[in-house]
Parts: C-alpha cells; structure tokens; sequence
C-alpha cells in the first residue's frame, strides 16, 4: 500500500505495526432468518481498522457504492480484504474505508472469521506526512487511536460513523 501511495519510505505503514498493535479475531454466526427483509445480520459500519481480513460460507456480506448495495461473491478458499479506518486516515483519504453490512438468510445459517488489524492504541492517528501538501491539506484531524476507538463505539451505535465525525 505504501507502494501504491509512493511514500519515499517504503516501509513506514509496517513500520507503524508495533509490538503492542492490536489484532482482533471476530467469529461471526448469523442464524437462518425467517424474515430477512426485515432483519440485518449487522448494520452498516466501516472498520476501525487499518485492514480487515474477511472469511465466510455463504453470502451475506454486502458492500456500498454510490449509494447501491453490492453482494460480496463467495469465491472458494479466497479471503476478502477491506480498507479500515485507519487506513483512510493514514492515506489522508487516498484509501476509503469501505461501508459494508451482513444481511440475513432465511435458507441457511452463516458463519464468518473476520481479522481485524490494527495499531497500538496509543498511536496519534493522523495523515502520514508525505500524503500532506498545499494542493491537499491534511483532511483528517490528528486523533489517538484509543480516544478514536470511543467515538467509533458511540457512533456505531448510533448508526453513524465515526470516520465522518474526524474529517476537517
Ligand atoms: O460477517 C461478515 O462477513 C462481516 C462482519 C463484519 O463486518 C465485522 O465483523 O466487522
Ligand atoms: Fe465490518
């Protein structure tokens, strides 16, 4: 990803993926649901993450773009990746962090492995510098992590997000 942003230091991003970065293991179980068009298995959120890593045996997952929801394809043996939070804010918004939700199926159960990586919770989450210039000024304030990840829980459960709420 550094590569992609065509940061000098090439290393910077793993770099930032100290001893005490947090990598969280979600396992997700969605029961089979007699009304789906009335239930969501999850809301939509964005991660709070730097990327999320995701793995699931059946449809559900649904991303959005340009207003339209989009099912996630399950492909044989292949894991999906998303953009987190962190990583929208690192890039200064080069990267999105992708809003995505869990719909209910009233066939089948689902179950889902999701990776959530992400940093030390004492890190100042900001733009990297080099993604900073007078053409495109930082359009992220400067925030901790851990005072980010409270915002990001109050929001969620609000049904807003949290990224909205750090954008100058
Ligand atoms: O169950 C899934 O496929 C997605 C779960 C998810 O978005 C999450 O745990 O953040
Ligand atoms: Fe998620």
């Amino acid at each position: 990803m550094a590569k992609i942003l065509n940061l000098q230091e090439e290393e910077h991003l793993v770099n930032m993926i100290g001893d005490n970065s947090i990598t969280q293991a979600i396992f997700n179980y969605y029961p089979q649901c007699p009304k789906p068009d009335h239930v969501l298995g999850l809301k939509a959120h964005t991660d709070g993450s730097i990327i999320t890593v995701n793995f699931a045996d059946a449809l559900g997952l649904q991303l959005l773009k340009n207003g339209v929801w989009y099912n996630v394809p399950i492909v044989p043996n292949a894991l999906v990746m998303n953009i987190g939070d962190i990583m929208e804010i690192l890039s200064n918004g080069f990267f999105k962090s992708l809003v995505h939700r869990v719909v209910t199926n009233a066939e089948k159960e689902r179950l889902s492995l999701v990776l959530v990586y992400s940093l030390d919770l004492e890190t100042e989450l900001e733009p990297v510098s080099e993604m900073v210039d007078d053409k495109r000024p930082a359009r992220y304030m400067k925030i901790k992590l851990n005072d980010y990840m409270e915002k990001y829980h109050d929001t969620y459960a609000t049904g807003t997000l949290a990224i909205e709420g750090v954008k100058i």
